[in-house]
């Protein structure tokens, strides 16, 4: 059995750029809890208020899984520990376990403690031993053990033994810089497992990008905890990451943990994380990121549609993430029949029109256009070449300028624009006049384009209301060619029901912007049609 400790409301509240609301932490709890992690480091009491209020409100949660864990450092020295505030407020959070760390590199008991090393073990020995008397489990965290025992063996396996005679259940080794590679880990945990009797864990930093690695080594040479943090978050290049070390011990390794069937809720638990700190989920995690089942290479998807494990090393519904197909000049026809099938269009591989919509992708992309982030278009294409969609409204011209009148005064754009509505609709809508000509204002000029063809357009289709920019990118494609440069713009529209991504490609911005926010459009009409 490998015990699950999660440290990512306290190591993880430790990254840059990271701050958890107590709101945050409880939500991260409960789902944590529901995917079965074992322990919850939920942070450091005598930190911080946020911290305090935690231990008070968590009691609260009705856990089903996971023990809740409150960390310290071991008692200060020159003071009893009776005194100490950081382990009166352990012991006020009446939690099942705690955590201390203590020094167990030399060099940080001379330097940062500034005590004898004799004293040291002192207050590991009197902390331990004190927070028995209040808690069921008592773990220690031996702060930069490798790098300790590395300088000073014998100091370093004098630490885990005074607490282990304290009484602690755990002695964590922790790789607290990182730096340590996995055959260092391999040795250390050899020559410290005939030395001492209690259980052994591990806690690993990944500085050296080996924290996995160095805590699945860790298990295989007899760790029964391995402590690490959601989608590798913590101090400086962050923790181990629990996403790729619960499905490698579980699925790979056959280790007794988490139970197989909960993994199903680690994409979810990964994302919601990302979501609460308001951060784009890193695409490129293994198992968890959105790109762990992705593939794009015509060769890959041909082979996948063949049988999956072609080219993925496990079933990614085993941990709750989906397989990705992408279409881009890269593809072949088995990425476009994939791709249609999600849409719930089945073609046939060696058919003309596959060949035809595969042609139009690999010319659009050699003019800059990008569909990986604009599946909208795609769809559009893919239905316009199939002959599954309707022209909504064929433009008859727009026209735009910009004038600045004086240095004070703001730049100012004014747009209008003529489209025409097919006979069929119009009749359809009872509509006699099919023209519709107007202008409208905007602080830019695609401002002020978006709102004239949204007002020509809002009295054949008052849907159109509902359609909201939400992000509009612009990228040069051959910067060489300065001002005669060809723009690439990206739109991401949404209607509050979906999301979608549009893109045009045109060496003049006005009219790039234009293709997408047509696209976006007519992609809004399409969708509301097919219900
Ligand atoms: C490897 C790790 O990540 S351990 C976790 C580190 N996490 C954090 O530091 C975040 C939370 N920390 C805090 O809120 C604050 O640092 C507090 C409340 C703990 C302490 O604040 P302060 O009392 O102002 O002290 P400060 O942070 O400046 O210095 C840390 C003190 O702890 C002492 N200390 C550090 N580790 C230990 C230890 N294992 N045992 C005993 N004392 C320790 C240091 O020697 C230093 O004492 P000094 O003031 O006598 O030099
Ligand atoms: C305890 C801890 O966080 C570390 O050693 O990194």
């Amino acid at each position: 059995m490998v015990y699950i400790y999660d440290t990512t409301l306290r190591d993880g509240a430790q990254t840059r750029g990271v701050s958890f609301s107590l709101e945050d932490k409880l939500r991260i709890t409960q789902a944590l809890d529901d995917l079965g992690v074992h322990y919850i480091e939920g942070g450091w009491p005598g930190s911080n208020p946020k911290d305090l209020a935690y231990f008070e409100t968590v009691k609260g949660l009705n856990l089903k899984n996971s023990k809740i864990v409150a960390f310290s450092s071991t008692k200060r020295k020159g003071i009893k520990i009776e005194e100490d505030a950081n382990i009166a407020q352990l012991v006020k959070t009446k939690v099942p376990a705690v955590t201390v760390f203590g020094k167990s590199w030399d060099l940080h008991v001379t330097e940062a403690l500034k005590i004898s090393l004799e004293e040291n073990l002192e207050l590991i020995y009197q902390t331990i031993e004190y927070l028995k008397k209040y808690f069921d489990e008592v773990f220690f965290d031996a702060e930069h053990f490798f790098d300790g025992y590395k300088e000073n063996p014998e100091y370093a396996v004098k630490t885990l033994k005074a607490a282990e005679e304290a009484g602690a259940d755990c002695l964590i080794l922790c790789d607290t810089n990182g730096g340590t590679l996995w055959y260092e880990t391999e040795e250390i945990f050899d020559a410290v497992s005939k030395k001492v009797k209690a259980p052994l864990g591990i806690h690993a930093h990944n500085d050296s990008d080996m924290a996995v690695v160095n805590s699945l080594i860790a298990v295989k040479k007899g760790a029964i905890q391995i402590q690490g943090t959601i989608n590798g978050l913590g101090e400086r290049a962050g923790n181990a990451n629990l996403c790729s070390i619960i499905p490698n011990l579980v699925i790979k390794m056959g280790y007794k943990s988490i139970p197989i069937e909960n993994l199903k809720k680690l994409y979810s638990v990964s994302r919601l994380v990302s979501e609460l700190l308001n951060r784009p989920h890193p695409a490129n995690l293994p198992f968890v990121g959105d790109n762990a089942f992705a593939h794009k290479a015509g060769v890959h998807v041909s082979a996948v549609e063949k049988n999956p494990r072609t080219y993925e090393h496990i079933n990614p519904e085993l941990i709750g993430n989906r397989r990705r197909i992408m279409v881009s000049e890269l593809s072949g026809r088995s990425n476009i029949v994939n791709k249609a099938r999600e849409l719930g269009i089945e073609l046939d591989k060696n058919s003309p029109e596959v060949k035809k919509i595969l042609e139009k992708i690999k010319y659009l992309e050699a003019q800059g256009y990008h569909f990986e982030g604009a599946e909208a278009s795609f769809e559009l294409l893919l239905k316009e070449t199939l002959g599954m969609s309707k022209k909504y409204f064929e433009l008859k011209g727009f026209r735009v300028f910009t004038e600045k009148r004086s240095e004070e005064e703001e730049a100012y754009a004014e747009a209008t624009v003529k489209v025409e509505i097919p006979e069929e609709i119009a009749r359809e809508k009872g509509i006699e006049d099919r023209f519709e000509h107007t202008a409208a204002e905007g602080r830019g000029p695609v401002e002020a384009l978006d709102k004239a063809l949204r007002k020509a357009l809002e009295k054949f289709y008052p849907s159109i209301k509902e359609v909201k920019l939400t992000d509009y990118k612009v990228r040069i494609l051959n910067e060489a060619a300065g001002t005669g440069a060809s723009p690439r713009v990206l739109i991401e529209s949404t209607d509050g029901k979906r999301k979608w991504g549009t893109v045009g490609v045109s060496p003049n911005v006005i009219e790039a912007s234009w293709i997408a926010l047509v696209d976006a459009l007519k992609y809004k009409l399409m969708k509301d049609d097919e219900g």
